[in-house]
């Protein structure tokens, strides 16, 4: 799902004499790659490379929004960022559904780069090396309140404390709640999220990880939340509230503040926009 969160990247051309720059603002900066190698650049030379082209000399600034590595997806939003605006550079060759097997190319899964590609909440399938992608709608007024820790958990790490076998009951249990999950959006039954964001299969052995995440969704629920749970591969936890948005906002704080965690309330909302030319 598309969060109202936004990192903004320019992109301005240069002399072809001039050698390429990446300058990075606001999160990460000081610690992304600032050239060629980053992430945004890169994905902007695959673009080109698609094409069969050299990508011309130029100059990329990026202004982040989005923290790294506490699952909010900064890596699909740089992926998809910089393929919008390589595919904007050179004549707009390409369709969302293009980039979007681009992205899931350089990011490796779909997960992420699905919602920050084509924006709202996408359901994907990977079936050999075809995607499936399905957009679901989100009941009105749906907001996001996120607690975003000060630690971090790599995708990697959090996919290593997983176990490599499930039990049929565990299976059937998060099976049954993926699909009242997608009917509880479509049909515009916000109130299934109780039981559809409840979880079995990954939630439970990442805990150990960032172990104040059981206290933050209850504290999430308690105050009135629809359903809270680990954003991604965490480690934010985020609750989907219709109303008491300020309440759950504050009572994951208090939760956070009581049990001595670091880390940011914000309150967003889901947005029907994926990655997007500005000017
Ligand atoms: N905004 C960005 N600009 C450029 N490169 C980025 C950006 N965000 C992430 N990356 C690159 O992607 C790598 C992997 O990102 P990482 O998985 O830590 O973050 P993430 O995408 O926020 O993770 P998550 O899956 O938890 O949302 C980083 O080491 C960095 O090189
Ligand atoms: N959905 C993935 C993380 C995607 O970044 C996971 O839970 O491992």
């Amino acid at each position: 799902m598309a969060l109202d969160i936004w990192n903004t990247i320019e992109v301005e051309l240069l002399p072809n004499s001039a050698g390429p720059s990446v300058t990075v603002s606001g999160e990460g900066a000081g610690e992304l790659q600032a050239g060629p190698e980053n992430l945004v650049y890169r994905s902007m030379e695959f673009l080109y490379h698609e094409l069969g082209q050299t990508m011309p000399p130029v100059s990329v600034s990026c202004k982040n929004e989005i923290p790294l590595a506490r699952g909010l997806g900064s890596s699909a939003a740089a992926i998809s960022g910089g393929l919008a605006a390589a595919n904007a550079l050179s004549g707009g060759e390409f369709s969302s559904r293009d980039l979007l097997e681009m992205a899931a190319t350089i990011e490796g899964h779909p997960d992420n780069v699905a919602a920050a590609v084509m924006g709202g909440l996408q359901l994907v399938v990977t079936e050999e090396s075809t995607l499936y992608t399905v957009p679901v709608s989100i009941p009105a007024e749906i907001h996001a309140v996120l607690f975003i820790p000060e630690v971090r958990i790599a995708t990697a790490d959090a996919r290593a404390v997983l176990p490599q076998q499930l039990s049929v009951p565990d299976a059937v249990h998060n099976m049954a709640r993926v699909a009242l999950l997608v009917a509880g959006m479509a049909t515009n039954h916000p109130e299934y999220l109780e039981v559809a964001t409840q979880d079995k299969l990954h939630q439970p052995y990442r805990q150990p990880l960032f172990p104040a995440m059981k206290l933050l969704m209850k504290a999430a629920r308690d105050a009135g939340a629809l359903g809270a749970f680990l954003s991604g591969s965490g480690s934010t936890v985020l609750a989907l509230t219709k109303g008491r948005e300020m309440t759950v906002a504050y009572e994951m704080a208090e939760a956070a503040r009581q049990t001595a965690v670091e880390g940011t309330v914000k309150v967003t909302q889901p947005t029907s926009l994926g990655a997007h030319l500005l000017s």
